[in-house]
């Protein structure tokens, strides 16, 4: 019989992108990278510093376009669409969400921190939006904490309760795939153990890829992994067989601490 871990790793993706290269001028960051995306799980993505795994988070809602010189060749799909075909860029980045390294919430109350993406996308209803807000910051385990304050500003919150507003506030445009840029990194232990509990949850609705320097991290929250080195997907698949049972000699270094 399949296992669970097995029959994840053959459902359906979600995203995926297919010999994609990158280029930031001259400098080729991601090399000939093919990888899927499984809808409804967990993928992380694992190397060390500078190989390439911030530049693939952001090539899937076209951060990149932002920088100067940058050039993608290759595919990269959304449901089998390629973003970079007639997709509008706003409609791509309220379906594909991001959370960053550092929590920023805006300096405003916490509920226009949640109401802002809604109200940008034409929903203005007082009754609509609470109820955006409320769902919003309960599906990021942080309505108990703020429901009696939410006219107070965000930036009263601690970083971790600031980091699980933002994970609310790329929610509440409803996305299909949430982004999230090691975005435990800043917070103490207690913090980073709600949001792992909080990542695995929220992957019975959304399509989470994440970027860690954390392994136990990616051990305790993903089901997929892909470890990256120099710009190149080195080897990638379910989480506890690349860590167990490596195929390439290179993740075993990696994973074992030999380098990285
Ligand atoms: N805007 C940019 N212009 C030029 N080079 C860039 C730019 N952004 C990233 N790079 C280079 O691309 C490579 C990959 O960077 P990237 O940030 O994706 O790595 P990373 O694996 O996420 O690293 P880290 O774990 O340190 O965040 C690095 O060599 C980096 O210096």
């Amino acid at each position: 019989m399949q296992s669970a871990r097995a029959e994840a790793a053959a459902s359906e993706a979600k995203m995926g992108v297919e010999g994609l290269d990158l280029y930031y001028g001259e400098f080729r960051a991601l090399k000939d990278v093919t990888l899927d995306f499984p809808k409804n799980e967990v993928t992380a993505l694992i190397g060390p510093s500078g190989c390439g795994k911030s530049t693939l988070l952001k090539t899937l809602n076209r951060m990149n376009d932002l920088v100067d010189g940058c050039r993608v060749d290759g595919c990269v799909s959304l449901d089998g669409d390629d973003i970079y075909g007639g997709l509008p860029v706003n409609d791509l980045r309220r379906r594909v969400g991001m959370v960053f390294q550092q929590p920023n919430p805006f300096p405003m109350s916490i509920y226009d921190n949640i109401a802002f993406g809604p109200r940008t996308h034409g929903i203005k209803g007082k009754e609509e939006l609470d109820v955006i807000v409320e769902q919003s910051l309960r599906d990021a385990a942080i309505w108990d904490e703020v429901k009696d304050r939410l006219k107070k500003s965000a930036l009263g919150l601690s970083g971790g309760q600031q980091q699980r507003l933002c994970i609310a506030r790329a929610l509440a445009v409803q996305p299909e795939v949430l982004l999230l840029d090691e975005s435990t990194s800043a917070l103490d232990p207690i913090s980073t153990a709600k949001i792992e509990d909080l990542v695995t949850e929220l992957a019975s609705k959304y399509t989470v890829i994440m970027v860690t320097h954390n392994m136990l991290q990616a051990i305790r929250v993903s089901t997929k992994t892909a470890f990256f080195l120099l710009g190149e997907m080195v080897e990638a698949g379910d989480t506890d067989a690349l860590f167990t049972h490596p195929k390439d000699s290179r993740t075993a270094d990696y994973v074992s601490g030999r380098f990285g």
